[in-house]
């Protein structure tokens, strides 16, 4: 397993078509799918020389947890589907590379046995709950309770999907619901007898700024929204108060044709000034690819799709090795780039190609370009 690419060639062959089908695919025609990954290859990275240091710093610190690396792993559903073990192997996986797990919603291990078994790691729990509001107050109340009780240190409220996104793939295959034996185990008993089933979650299309405020009200946790891709959001979210912004398209799972995170960067950075962090995540393959985000002033970048690949691939130790490896470009290409710590990546470290044999976007000099920096 060279690369993050390895996982997933070596899971496609472990799992069911239909599970893989769930895990690579995306709502509609999987144009944004694409384009997440697509855009990191277009950006190219123009690296310092001769002003490096032996070893790079790549620790960070985020809404007041601390990890290792600034890769934290996104939230995914169902990880019982494909390692027995499920999340239970995946957070000690994070937790032995110091890296920060968002737990989601529909984890197939409650989050406080998630936690439990961190702690009894003897590893300092860096777990972040995702949490898709529902309609009823006092279930989601329980949740946050649930995910407070648990020791989880920021809330990741998804904020994209006001309705299920179409994959078609599942459609096509008739992939529903979990099989039987597995369920999801923060909704076991939410209201009374409630069996843990996936269809409990509420997709909420009525959600709306007020119950952001009810939010911030309720709890005392750091809130993070998930899946603001409008810069007037970004800006919003600030002024209601939230502590961070994870700008996501969900791997391109909800609306369909919308730009590749990566390109939306420089305008939601520049909307958001500083006053919060701002992560992303879709289509990190790469520790370039990393690179690149932080450069344009992300704090952080998370990967969803390749830890659950890694998992199907190797369990806890697929997931130790995955992070290992990303942990290694990435300090790799800090050195290539002249770049001693987190803080030196800036966006004079990457271009867009303002030449070529294709006809790209006209960008006159002087005029301003899509990924920041002005073109001289
Ligand atoms: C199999 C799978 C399950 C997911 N489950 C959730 C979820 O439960 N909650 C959520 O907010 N996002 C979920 N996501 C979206 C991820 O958090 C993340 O935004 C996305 O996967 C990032 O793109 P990447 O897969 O290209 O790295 C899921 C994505 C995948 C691929
Ligand atoms: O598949 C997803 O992208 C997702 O967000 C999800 C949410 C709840 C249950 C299963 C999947």
């Amino acid at each position: 397993m060279l690369t993050v690419h390895d996982f997933e060639t070596a899971a496609r062959a472990k799992l069911d078509p239909v599970h893989a089908d769930f895990i690579a695919g995306g709502a509609r025609d999987e144009i944004t799918v694409r384009a997440n990954e697509a855009a990191f290859g277009r950006l190219q990275l123009l690296p310092r020389v001769l002003r490096g240091s032996a070893v790079r710093e790549l620790d960070i610190a985020l809404l007041g947890s601390r990890a290792s690396m600034p890769i934290l792993l996104s939230p995914t559903a169902f990880h019982k589907l494909v390692d027995p073990e499920g999340e239970l192997a995946t957070a000690r996986a994070a937790a032995a590379a110091g890296a920060i797990m968002i737990v989601s919603m529909a984890s197939t291990v409650a989050v406080g046995d998630i936690a439990d078994a961190v702690r009894a790691m003897g590893a300092d729990a860096q777990l972040w709950f995702q949490l898709y509001i529902q309609p009823d107050r006092e279930i989601t109340e329980t949740l946050i309770r649930r995910a407070t009780d648990a020791g989880c240190s920021a809330l990741v409220v998804t904020v994209d999907s006001p309705v299920l996104g179409a994959g078609e793939r599942n459609r096509r295959n008739g992939f529903h619901d979990l099989p039987p034996g597995l369920r999801c185990e923060n909704l076991v008993d939410l209201r009374d007898g409630e069996r843990g089933h996936v269809r409990q979650i509420a997709m909420s299309p009525e959600l709306n700024w007020q119950h952001i405020d009810w939010l911030r009200r309720t709890t005392s946790l750091p809130i993070v929204l998930k899946g603001v891709l409008h810069p007037e959001d970004a800006r919003l979210a600030v002024r209601h108060g939230v502590d961070g912004l994870l700008l996501s398209n969900h791997g391109g799972r909800q609306l369909d044709t919308v730009p590749a995170t990566l390109e939306l960067l420089p305008e939601f950075v520049a909307a958001v000034a500083g006053r919060i962090p701002v992560i992303l995540d879709g289509g990190v393959r790469r520790g370039t690819d990393a690179v690149k985000a932080l450069a344009l002033g992300a704090s952080a970048v998370g990967i969803g799709r390749p830890v659950m690949w890694a998992l199907a691939e190797g369990g806890e130790d697929g997931v130790r090795r995955l992070l290992e490896l990303l942990r290694d470009e990435l300090d790799d290409t800090l050195a290539l780039c002249g770049a001693s710590r987190l803080a030196d990546l800036t966006p004079e470290l990457v271009r867009v190609p303002t030449w070529g044999p294709t006809p790209g976007p006209a960008v006159a000099p002087g005029a301003d370009n899509r990924f920041g920096g002005v073109i001289e």
